[in-house]
């Protein structure tokens, strides 16, 4: 009361005041910054967390958390911190608004033990020397000038499919049954590898050289896809429980020798691919003119030459992200239109009226088929190759949402999930292209990374480097393929039965091949390719 005894009276109650305020402004500032605290998640088990919980399709198990959690959400994988994001507007404040802190993937068994100890695009620290390794792809292999350089090793190998299909055809009724993804990936392979290293990897007579590469990008996609639990239970890495780190060691060995042998080859003579008329240079011999004239990657004063171990660690992430993530879609493509007998109708018919029935389609037709180019979105988004995209890692604290996600955390955006959310998509489960044509629900949004609710390639910094590629690359197989012909199921199955389920690794693949007979539908001269 002394202290008091001396304040003049009316300053009483505006220090109270004051003082109400000040608090008032510290728990708004503290709320705020500390928004809802962590995304809410469900409980995990001890060391492994939510891992046991995943089950073999984890997209889908995501989704059906991302029901009942919200579209930010938060799990433990081993010792790391995991956030979905499961909502168009999550990836959006995720992508767009924090991508820059976003811009690196986190740490693992594949990157270390396969990429080059990170050396490489898909999994090398954001920065200068990823920037430019992006920037060498961009222009050489992904510009619209690139592409139009390229288009004839693309058409070339759908023909090449069209004819090794129509061989195995019957001219009339149904030949033998053949595996429709097969194919399309014998054509997305070569396509790129003619682009990337100047030959094909799938060779009728490729010999040795042609078997040993096949061979490795398979197991290269297959082993990248196994989730290794030493990757988030640091106390379990040295036990390799899988087997996974013994087996990507090995492969390394063998790719690396691989291409140590194709550069050898190829340094012996000009840095020229063995083109079909010897004067198409592909990537490969790109690069190794850049490394001879020992040109700085970033332009700076640093010791940033492009070396030999930049050059293969970009060869395999070419292969490994751009050939099965291609044909996977071309399958679920010609399946979801088998399907649907009244679309493929539609396309076919499109594109006889564009194309005719003389030859096949070429990439110059592909401006001029908008309801095929319709179907190809539905398809990417129903069946997108990367369900949960490749994950991101918080490189410092943020807030999304209102949550505060700390530094360290991965990050995984559900595509899958996203693209079919029934507030942002109507009949979300229908394949119906036509929601992207004039006058449809969605007859503006692109794949291209700006709508949200469609990023089958990512977004962001970090979306995917070809693109542009994939996107023509998965446009001509399929267009070329449902073209020239007709599918027929096995005996005992029907189209509106066909199963579409799926098998999950990191890809999503079909957990049945199609199986179909092709009945040619062109006119014979067609399908005489030389
Ligand atoms: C058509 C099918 C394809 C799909 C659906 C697809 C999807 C994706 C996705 C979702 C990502 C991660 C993006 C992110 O983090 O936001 C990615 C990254 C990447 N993709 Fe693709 N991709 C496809 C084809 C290709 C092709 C044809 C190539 C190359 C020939 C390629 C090369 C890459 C590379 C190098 C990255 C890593 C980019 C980085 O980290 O900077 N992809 N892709």
């Amino acid at each position: 009361m002394e202290l008091l005894d001396g304040l003049d009276v009316p300053l009483l109650p505006a220090l109270l005041s004051a003082l109400a305020i000040s608090l008032t402004i510290c728990y708004v500032l503290f709320f705020s910054r500390a928004g809802k605290g962590l995304p809410p998640g469900p409980r995990g088990w001890p060391v492994l967390g939510n891992l046991p919980q995943l089950g073999g399709k984890t997209h889908q198990t995501l989704h059906e958390m991302s029901k009942l959690y919200g579209p930010v959400l938060r799990l433990r994988f081993g010792s790391s911190v995991v956030v979905v994001a499961g909502s168009a507007g999550a990836a959006e404040q995720f992508l767009r608004t924090n991508d820059a802190k976003f811009s690196n993937r986190p740490p693992n068994s594949g990157g270390e033990h396969m990429a080059y100890n990170y050396q490489d695009v898909v999994f090398g620290p954001y920065g200068p020397r990823w920037r430019a390794m992006r920037k060498v792809c961009a222009v050489n292999l992904f510009s619209a000038r690139a592409l139009d350089d390229l288009r004839g090793f693309r058409e070339r190998e759908a023909s090449l499919m069209v004819k090794s299909l129509a061989d195995a055809a019957a001219a009339s009724g149904a030949g033998p049954v053949v595996a429709l993804g097969k194919a399309a990936n014998v054509c997305t392979t070569n396509a790129l590898s003619r682009a990337a290293v100047g030959r094909r990897v799938f060779a009728a007579a490729g010999g040795e050289g042609a078997r040993e590469f096949k061979e490795i990008v398979l197991e290269v996609m297959e082993v990248g896809g196994v989730l290794n639990v030493g990757d988030f239970v640091p106390a379990l890495r040295w036990l390799d429980p899988q087997g996974v780190v013994a087996r990507m060691k090995k492969l390394h060995r063998r790719f690396d020798d691989m291409m140590n042998g194709i550069i050898a080859e190829r340094e012996g003579g000009c840095g020229m691919a063995p083109g079909e008329d010897g004067k198409e240079k592909d990537l490969l011999g790109l690069l190794l003119g850049m490394m001879q004239e020992e040109k700085s990657l970033t332009g700076g004063e640093e010791d940033d030459k492009i070396t030999h171990t930049d050059i293969k660690a970009l060869v395999l992430n070419l292969f490994v992200a751009g050939t099965e993530t291609t044909s996977t879609i071309v399958e679920w493509a010609v399946a979801e239109l088998i399907r649907h007998p009244d679309l493929l109708q539609q396309a076919q018919e499109e594109l006889d009226a564009v194309v005719g029935r003389a030859r096949v389609v070429s990439e110059a037709d592909l401006p001029r088929l908008p309801f095929f180019t319709a179907v190809i979105k539905e398809t990417f988004r129903l069946h997108p190759s990367t369900p949960l995209s490749l994950p991101r890692m918080a490189s410092e604290e943020c807030f999304v949402a209102g949550y505060r996600i700390p530094k360290g955390t991965e990050l995984l955006v559900n595509i899958w999930g996203i693209a079919r959310d029934p507030a942002l998509w109507p009949d979300p489960l229908e394949f119906r292209p036509s929601r992207f044509l004039a006058g449809g629900s969605h007859a503006d949004v692109d794949l291209k990374g700006a709508d949200f609710g469609l990023i089958p390639f990512g977004a962001g910094r970090r979306i995917c480097a070809g693109l542009s590629w994939g996107l023509r690359m998965v446009t001509i197989t399929a267009a070329t393929l449902v073209h020239a012909f007709d599918w027929e199921l096995p005996a005992g199955q029907t189209p509106d039965k066909l199963n579409m389920e799926e098998a999950f690794s990191l890809l999503l693949q079909r957990a049945m091949p199609l199986m179909v007979h092709p009945v040619r539908r062109l006119l014979p001269s067609a399908y005489e390719i030389v």
